[in-house]
């Protein structure tokens, strides 16, 4: 994107040495010290080096005829990026003038140039480009803002990983790529042990701090590109394993819990500490099977892996719900 600079470029591209000093002076008396080119090469070449503002283009130049030049200028330009073209000419038919703004040009200027109406037209182009870049301004700050909505709508507030939207979106895409990858895919719950008395006894905010911690645990737990690490909700979360059977999992799951244990927050359970219960169900989806079966399974999982004593992982069957 073009340098933003209160002082504006113009290059003057124009063959005829009386002509330009002329242009330079009617522009130097509106405090611009223009760049300058003779040839049609040499304005590509300072358009590319300088990228200016404006251009006072000479229709008719001794190499490249100067609506071939605006031609390139419009195709070199990037996106946000503008220059204003003003051809200087000494046509005056019609159909040349409608050419060279069909060609990009902005404006045309009849020769021998006014010094009146240069300085008028430079001053409408001024604000035209600064316009322009308020918009562009204005755009930058929109992606940027909705960057930051998109971010906001996927991500859980409170612990920084996917959020239960995201878990729903993700999950069925991830479940469709592995039935046409033919691959099975995996499904973790985990439950953090007793969270309600953790909440009782240590109050909501060291709740909230237990849960950031867990949820660390669980991301880490998820590094490949296929996998996901979602809050469920409230004190539950989930993993989604692509491409992973149910020993996999069940290896991912056990690695989570003893991570978990190992962060050693303190707990008024049996165990001293806060620990996790997971449920694991790994399946090959096929026609007739859904994600919201694997879900009910895993869930199913998680309650026998509660029922087992808490702190223990669970691999369940798909369909035994
Ligand atoms: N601090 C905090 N607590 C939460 C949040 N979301 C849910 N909880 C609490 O999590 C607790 C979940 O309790 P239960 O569903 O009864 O389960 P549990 O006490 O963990 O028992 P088991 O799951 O059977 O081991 C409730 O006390 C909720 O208030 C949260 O965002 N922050």
């Amino acid at each position: 994107m073009k340098k933003r600079t209160d002082a504006l470029k113009v290059l003057v591209v124009e063959d005829s040495k009386v002509t330009l000093k002329v242009l330079c002076n009617f522009l130097e008396r509106m405090d611009i010290k223009p760049l300058t080119a003779e040839t049609g090469a040499g304005a590509i070449d300072t358009y590319r080096k300088e990228r200016p503002d404006i251009i006072l283009l000479d229709a008719q130049l001794p190499d490249i005829d100067g609506f071939e030049i605006a031609r390139q200028i419009r195709a070199q330009e990037q996106k946000d990026d503008w220059t204003a073209i003003i051809f200087l000419t000494s046509m005056s038919k019609d159909a040349d003038l409608a050419r060279g703004i069909e060609v990009g040009g902005d404006d045309y200027l009849m020769k021998p140039v006014s010094e009146v109406v240069l300085h008028a037209k430079v001053r409408a182009m001024r604000r035209l480009i600064e316009m322009q870049r308020s918009l562009v301004d204005v755009s930058h700050q929109l992606n940027a803002a909705n960057k930051e909505l998109q971010r906001l709508s996927t991500t859980d507030g409170l612990t920084g990983i996917a959020n239960r939207r995201m878990f729903d979106e993700l999950s069925i895409r991830e479940w469709r790529r592995c039935e046409r990858m033919k691959k099975p895919i995996a499904l973790v719950m985990l439950d953090i042990d007793s969270f309600k008395l953790f909440n009782d006894h240590y109050g909501h905010q060291m709740g909230d701090e237990c849960l950031r911690a867990v949820a660390g645990q669980v991301a880490r737990a998820a590094p490949r590109a296929a996998d996901l690490a979602a809050r469920y909700g409230g004190e539950e979360f989930a993993l989604v394993l692509g491409e992973t059977d149910a020993d996999g999992a069940r290896w991912v799951a056990e690695n989570v819990r003893q991570h978990v244990a190992d962060l050693g927050i303190s707990h008024v359970t049996p165990a001293r500490r806060v620990t996790i219960s997971c449920g694991v169900v790994s399946v090959l989806p096929q026609s007739g099977y859904s994600f919201e079966t694997l879900l009910r399974s895993a869930d199913r999982a998680l309650y026998q892996a509660k029922k087992n004593g808490r702190d223990t992982v669970a691999v369940g069957e798909y369909g035994k719900v």
